[in-house]
């Protein structure tokens, strides 16, 4: 049989995810978390910049001519000597355990001059030619800092279309039949038993294996849960409320007869929640008027969600467009929920927002 479209792209994408993942992992125990605050006033931490390294050098090894779009810049650690050695000595102790894996991977990036020109790399306007990668290397960044959720984000887009898309969530429970509880946001931890990385490609499904630390895991494939009443959902939101409107969702979860209350969870961890069916709607309505949304939030998670049996649009229900450059700039908010029930939550959303 001939390989499966994609097959490369998905297979290094988790190989590099999980590597990723599992650097992010020795930060969130660390006491030094190396945070800065960035011009928008959001942190970043040591956590990101390596994530962001390791991944880039993965895919400049099997994937030379193509572009990348990744939140961060190697400017602070070009400019403040002590965070470049911090980040670097993350970056240079980060292996998969299986040597074929790492050899895939290409295994290490070779001095800290390279991983800041490989951080870099990440600068492309993103548009709507060729293969663009999109990464978020730590999606949920307040949440990473405050012990909760936060997830690590890779899409792979062609021509401005998301065609593989992989989150790697390690304080998530592995199961895909654990539902989700009030306090998976705030009380997040990645013990045993807990870390998942969930998968989609176009056109072929939606997946989740346990994060492991050498080579990928099997799959399982993922699907949002039936509701047979919307009134019966559990939806997902932002813990922050500067992201999202709470007051907003409360309102629209009335109007649609929900009387469960919301679970609230930073980063793309709710796409991939609700994709396993652990939940069974995202709400993300904009909390400021101003904020246009990026690519590297939304790529990973819109294709999982859809693969899993789900619609993802904006508030007006316009399909997320990321074919504009670095921001989903002609989109707001972002409904997420089984197709069958969509309409019926996009017309809740604009009666509510309309008024
Ligand atoms: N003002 C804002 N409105 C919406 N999203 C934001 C805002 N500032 C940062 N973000 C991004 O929202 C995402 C997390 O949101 P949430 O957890 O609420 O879903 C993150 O990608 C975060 O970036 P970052 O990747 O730096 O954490
Ligand atoms: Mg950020
Ligand atoms: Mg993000
Ligand atoms: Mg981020």
């Amino acid at each position: 049989m001939a390989s499966q479209e994609y097959s490369k792209e998905l297979h290094i994408a988790l190989l590099a995810v999980q590597r990723a993942t599992l650097l992010t992992k020795s930060v969130f125990h660390s006491h030094a978390k190396g945070t800065l605050n960035k011009s928008d006033a959001s942190p970043v931490t040591i956590g990101d910049f390596g994530a962001q390294a390791l991944i880039i050098a993965a895919l400049q090894h099997n994937f030379p001519q193509d572009e990348i779009v990744a939140e961060e810049e190697a400017k602070d650690l070009r400019e403040n000597d002590q965070l470049r050695e911090t980040v670097w000595d993350l970056v240079k102790g980060a292996s998969l355990s299986d040597a074929t894996a790492e050899n895939e991977l290409g295994g290490s990036i070779s001095s800290p001059e390279a991983m800041l020109d490989i951080i870099d790399k990440g600068n492309s306007k993103g548009g709507n030619r060729g293969r663009i990668w999109a990464i978020d290397p730590i999606d949920g960044t307040k949440g990473f800092l405050r012990g909760g959720q936060y997830a690590v984000c890779l899409g792979l887009m062609v021509d401005g279309d998301v065609k593989v898309g992989v989150l790697g969530c390690p304080n998530l429970p592995v199961s895909d039949s654990e539902r989700l509880s009030e306090n998976i946001g705030a009380d997040a931890t990645d013990a045993e038993g807990k870390g998942v990385l969930f998968s989609a490609v176009l056109g072929q499904g939606a997946q989740s294996r346990p994060l492991s630390k050498d080579t990928v895991s099997s799959p399982s494939s993922i699907h949002m849960k039936p509701l047979a009443n919307i009134s019966e959902a559990t939806f997902c939101e932002s813990v922050e409320a500067g992201h999202s409107s709470q007051g907003d969702a409360a309102a629209i979860a009335q109007k649609l007869g929900i009387t469960k209350p919301s679970v609230r969870m930073d980063s793309q961890a709710k796409y991939g929640s609700i994709a396993r069916g652990a939940g069974d709607l995202y709400l993300r309505l904009p909390a400021r008027k101003d904020y246009v949304e990026k690519i590297w939030d939304h790529a990973a998670g819109d294709l999982i969600v859809r693969e899993a049996g789900g619609q993802v649009t904006d508030v007006e229900g316009k399909r997320l467009d990321f074919s504009l450059g670095r921001t989903l700039a002609n989109n707001k908010g972002v409904i997420a929920a089984p197709k069958d029930v969509h309409g019926e939550v996009i017309e809740a959303v604009k009666s509510i927002l309309n008024k």
